[in-house]
């Protein structure tokens, strides 16, 4: 069994992560951390665990995450970094939830982070865990920097049609609304049922830290910068991010076949038959992106709608998968649930 610690179990992408490893056949949870709830079983705060988890929350100080064969941060940004050094020395590999690895431009990570990197140096060693992507690299990554939510949903959306290139990479863009789910369990008024719940607003227009990620991404793919506008909004509801997402066509190409022809190996993208519009909801509590392909009027503009569980394949899920192939296991183990729906 594949022995695992988990930082930060008290939010939302730690009890994913636990809901998930619970089911996992060749992995076993053996610690688990909280700074706040050390001591407390995970089963008495989360009783959807009851008779599945049967640990306490220990102080992060306390955890012999050395003992571990992999270590998830599921933290803050700006914890990770921290640790990662020590842990990857000692040959634990760690996949890292946060942002504290994904962006290879250390000032550039700086600079929309608001703090300074703690170790630099293993940014380079990093491996950017998008499967789709970056499967060959996974495989023999001794860290990983699980994608951001939006991220994921943004670029498995665009990347057939930059590989292809048959959309202008300049003129990219994004529009993307998430759960409040995507925010953290820690209080904070814009979440508030009061607040967030029947309204629907978008933040982060002029500048959000995912626009960076995505960047990097879609540039890596079309071997040239990319020009990208993207804007997150907040949607009442608890799980879920919508990307619709519009590139300028500049060859023409079978756009549903280039879809089904990229992700037809892929076993967490679902690419619909033509004319269809995914919901949030089909993927709830799964791993799946499911994508659907628009060309609206026959017009020079293709439009592409994708759906993920921001905790699943957008966090806990994704970081799963890595794990899988990180290990040699089928990728799909302990992620073959059926959507919950409605
Ligand atoms: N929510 C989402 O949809 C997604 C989240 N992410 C990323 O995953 C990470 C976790 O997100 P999420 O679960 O939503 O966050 P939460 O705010 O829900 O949980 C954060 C967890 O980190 C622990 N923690 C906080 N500060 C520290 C610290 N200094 N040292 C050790 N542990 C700490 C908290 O536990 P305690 O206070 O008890 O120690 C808590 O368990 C974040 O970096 C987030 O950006 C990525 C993709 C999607
Ligand atoms: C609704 C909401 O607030 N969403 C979060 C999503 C960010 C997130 O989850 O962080 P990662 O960078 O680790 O993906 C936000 O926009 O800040």
């Amino acid at each position: 069994m594949i022995k695992v610690g988990v930082v930060g179990g008290t939010g939302y992408t730690g009890v994913e992560l636990l809901r998930l490893l619970c089911c996992h056949a060749e992995a076993e949870v053996v610690t688990i951390t909280s700074r706040g709830d050390a001591g407390t079983a995970v089963a008495d705060m989360f009783p959807s665990l009851r008779g599945r988890v049967d640990l306490d929350f220990v102080a992060p100080a306390d955890a012999d995450l050395e003992r571990c064969d992999v270590v998830f941060f599921a933290t803050p940004n700006g914890i990770a970094m921290q640790q990662a050094a020590g842990l990857v020395a000692a040959g634990v590999r760690v996949i890292d939830l946060a942002a504290d690895f994904r962006i290879r431009d250390v000032a550039l990570w700086e600079k929309w982070y608001g703090m300074q990197h703690a170790a630099p140096d293993l940014v380079a060693e990093a491996v950017y865990g998008l499967p789709e992507l970056n499967r060959e690299a996974i495989r023999g990554a001794r860290l990983v920097a699980n994608p951001g939510c939006y991220p994921t949903a943004v670029q498995l959306g665009f990347l057939p049609l930059i590989e292809a290139g048959v959309i202008d990479p300049s003129a990219l863009i994004a529009d993307a609304a998430s759960g409040a789910s995507g925010a953290g369990r820690k209080a904070e008024v814009r979440t508030l049922l009061a607040e967030a719940s029947d309204s629907f607003q978008a933040y982060g227009a002029s500048g959000h830290r995912h626009l960076p990620e995505i960047s990097q991404g879609l540039s890596g793919m079309a071997g040239a910068r990319v020009g990208l506008t993207f804007v997150p909004h907040l949607l009442p509801m608890v799980r879920g991010i919508h990307a619709t997402l519009y590139g300028r066509i500049t060859r023409e190409a079978d756009f549903q076949a280039l879809f089904e022809q990229r992700f037809a190996d892929e076993p967490f993208v679902d690419v619909m038959p033509p004319g269809r519009h995914p919901e949030t909801r089909s993927v709830r509590a799964s791993n799946l992106c499911r994508i659907a392909i628009h060309r609206p009027q026959d017009g020079d503009v293709v439009v592409v709608l994708a759906v993920i569980d921001n905790l699943v394949k957008g966090a806990a899920g994704q970081a799963v998968q890595n794990m899988n192939i990180m290990f040699g296991l089928d990728e799909r183990e302990g992620l073959d649930g059926v959507p919950v729906s409605p």
